[in-house]
């Protein structure tokens, strides 16, 4: 199976292209690193890739296919800033919930205490967020992660815990990941393939 970009161009506002001609295949056997200079569009990419970005030239495509809008979206985006996406108002079991109920097990992998589930977002720290954020996009549904930054407001330990986890389970179930990062070491540890984004997008 393989998430394929193919000639993507988009931009916020006509005259002035963000993304021009990209091409990107994901196999879901690989992690893909893509590295780039700040504001060059690497977000953009990621929200075209998880369908955020809706309207934009070319295809995206599972396996040659276009994804059903309908269903779950088999092609989930983490973001760096986890609390951005997390409804203040509800409490941590319920923010992991609504996606699906991850075995006890799992939770324990990602070293999300029970007493955590109780509370509410702004009682936990950045990386205890993104722990739920990530084992929240692990639905069994899923196939391709798109993990934009994802460490980046982490201690070197935490990063290497989180991304450690997030890998094992990701080979076990097959999910393809497209890893993007500012930190070339990073990249290079975690990923199979390392790619720069200026070379992919055609300016
Ligand atoms: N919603 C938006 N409306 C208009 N312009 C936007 C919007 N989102 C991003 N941009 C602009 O698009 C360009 C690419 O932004 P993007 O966030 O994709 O870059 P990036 O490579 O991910 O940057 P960084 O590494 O700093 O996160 C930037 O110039 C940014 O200001």
């Amino acid at each position: 199976m393989k998430l394929e970009g193919r000639n993507i161009s988009f931009a916020y506002k006509k005259g002035f292209p963000i993304l021009n001609d990209i091409s990107i295949t994901i196999p879901n056997d690989k992690v893909i690193g893509l590295i780039g200079d700040s504001g060059s569009g690497k977000s953009t990419l990621c929200k075209v890739l998880s369908a955020y970005i809706k309207k934009y030239e070319g295809n995206v495509l599972m396996d040659n296919k276009t994804i059903d809008s309908n269903g779950y979206n088999p092609v989930q985006l983490i973001f760096q800033h986890p609390e951005k996406t997390m409804n203040p108002k509800w409490k941590m079991k319920n923010i992991l919930e609504e996606s699906w109920i991850p075995p006890k097990e799992l939770r324990d992998t990602f070293g999300i205490s029970d007493d955590w589930l109780k509370r509410w977002p702004n009682e936990l720290s950045g990386g205890e967020l993104q722990r739920f954020a990530i084992l929240r996009s692990l639905h069994p549904k899923t196939r391709f992660i798109i993990a934009d930054e994802i460490s980046t407001m982490l201690d070197a330990v935490t990063q290497v815990q989180i991304w450690d986890v997030l890998l094992e389970y990701a080979k076990k179930q097959n999910i393809g990941i497209l890893a993007v990062s500012h930190d070339k070491a990073l990249l290079d540890v975690v990923s199979d393939d390392v790619f720069y984004f200026n070379e992919l997008n055609n300016k």
